[in-house]
């Protein structure tokens, strides 16, 4: 499949469900793809990087400052129900700030006042969006908003969007302040500055060879949303909760934390590269738990494929028949939709030995990328990887330097079997989600 993209096209339909706040990269295709691709390669750029890892550690900061963090002691512990109600905040903060340009911090609160002409704060749109997408999308009981607040949130977010777009892009052409050149001009040159995705989706709509419409500005913003923050804010738990389950892997990555981070503790994206093993942690996490399990295609001819025997011995399955053919092949039909099944091949020995074993190092120098597909493979590979990883390796960087991990046993003299058994399971919905890490901190 890496080899023949065209033979394998998306099967763009199945997203429709995804275009109620417009037109997007995820649902687009041919040529309406190709142009919102362009735009979007230009928005996640390294200048977005900078920007997005300094307002990764400064949300980690605020958490510091935070009620429950703000005075520990070395040796004095939190204790927390649910790692994922800590990530999902990071993540949704990440793309507060980062993506849409906001100004939100760890201690933003319910208080903030709710702006002339909407009934919700920001904030608390973005929050009720991000949690009840899923539900908007037919999954019932995920969700713990109610019904009503979930329809508010969805219409005030789209007013909030609709009028940041216009704002955004009535600084940049100088339409705004009129009769007051010098508020306009700053605010012109303040927009220019900002390095968050809208701002920049909105500055190369305007550019002029690829223009996007009002309606597709505010379905990629939408969709960087949906499809960012959830994954990412799981991934970072499951992070958590592996680190916390491998104390000695952890010891490893605190180590070489230590050794990376400057001595004022000051860093900047250009010292991304240093935390190699933070980010080899966080690729073996995808490895092990890719959010997306199953990635749709369609066969765009009659395809025969190969089965090679190789394939056999997959530790996770009962022995295979003992008459197992060297090769086997399968013919599918035109059209037929088929899974890229990362799991399949995460946990395939032949690319990983010893797959259920976590091993950061299978990250550390180089690897097989073609075997490394929690992000797709070919052209409709996720242009958010990299701010995933960003987001992820600045933050899992800060709080292992401050906090070391550990399981919250559930009840006395549970074993670490147990313990693994309990704290890494998780249901494959929209993305795969941890059913509960209960996880303790202890400041160091
Ligand atoms: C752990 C984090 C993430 C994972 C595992 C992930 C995974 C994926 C996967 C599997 C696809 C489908 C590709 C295909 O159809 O072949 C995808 C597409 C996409 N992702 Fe991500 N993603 C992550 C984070 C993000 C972030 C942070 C953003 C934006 C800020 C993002 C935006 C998108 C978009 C816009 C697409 C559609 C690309 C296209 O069809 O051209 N993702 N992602």
């Amino acid at each position: 499949m890496n080899a023949n993209q065209n033979a394998y096209p998306k099967p763009v339909e199945k997203y429709d469900v995804l275009n109620f706040l417009g037109p997007n990269l995820v649902t687009a295709h041919g040529d309406d793809w190709r142009r919102q691709q362009v735009v979007s390669r230009g928005v996640f750029n390294t200048d977005g990087w900078n920007f997005l890892w300094g307002e990764t550690v400064r949300i980690f900061e605020g958490m510091m400052k935070a009620k429950g963090y703000n005075e520990m002691k070395s040796g004095e512990e939190v204790k927390i129900e649910h790692s994922v109600s800590m990530t999902l905040r990071v993540a949704l903060l990440a793309i507060g700030n980062a993506g849409f340009g906001m100004d939100m911090s760890w201690n933003d609160d319910q208080n903030m006042p709710i702006p002339a002409g909407h009934t919700m704060t920001f904030q608390t749109a973005l929050h009720c969006v991000a949690q009840s997408s899923i539900l908007r999308l037919a999954i019932p009981k995920v969700c713990q908003v109610t019904v009503r607040e979930m329809v508010t949130a969805f219409d005030e977010l789209e007013k909030y969007i609709q009028s940041i777009i216009k704002e955004k892009r009535g600084a940049l052409l100088g339409e705004n302040a009129p009769g007051n050149d010098e508020a306009n001009a700053e605010l012109k040159f303040e927009i220019n500055e900002r390095q968050d995705l809208f701002s920049k989706l909105v500055k190369a709509s305007l550019s002029g060879e690829v223009p996007l419409k009002d309606e597709e500005l505010q379905g990629n913003i939408y969709i960087y949303l949906l499809a960012g923050h959830e994954t990412t804010a799981h991934s970072i738990s499951y992070s958590l909760a592996l680190l916390a389950l491998w104390p000695e892997k952890q010891e490893e990555m605190y180590r070489q934390i230590m050794q990376a981070m400057p001595a004022d503790g000051v860093t900047t994206y250009a010292d991304y590269k240093k935390f190699e093993y933070v980010l080899a942690v966080y690729f073996e996490t995808l490895r092990i738990f890719p959010p997306v399990q199953q990635i749709p295609k369609k066969l765009s001819q009659d395809t025969v494929f190969t089965f090679d025997k190789s394939n056999e011995h997959n530790t996770a399955r009962a022995a295979p028949p003992a008459t197992v053919p060297e090769q086997m092949t399968l013919t599918v039909e035109k059209d037929t939709v088929v899974f890229i099944s990362p799991p399949a091949v995460h946990y395939n020995p032949k690319y990983y030995p010893d797959p259920y074993d976590f091993r950061p190092e299978r990250f550390v120098g180089k690897f097989d990328r073609t075997t490394f597909i929690p992000f797709s493979t070919g052209t409709r590979v996720c242009i958010g990887r990299h701010f995933s990883e960003v987001e992820s390796v600045a933050f899992l960087a800060y709080f292992i330097k401050h906090f070391s991990v550990h399981p919250t046993p559930a009840y006395e003299g549970e074993t670490r079997e147990e313990m693994k058994k309990r704290m890494l399971q998780g249901t494959p919905l929209i993305t795969l989600t941890p059913h509960s890490i209960p996880l303790t901190f202890r400041r160091r």
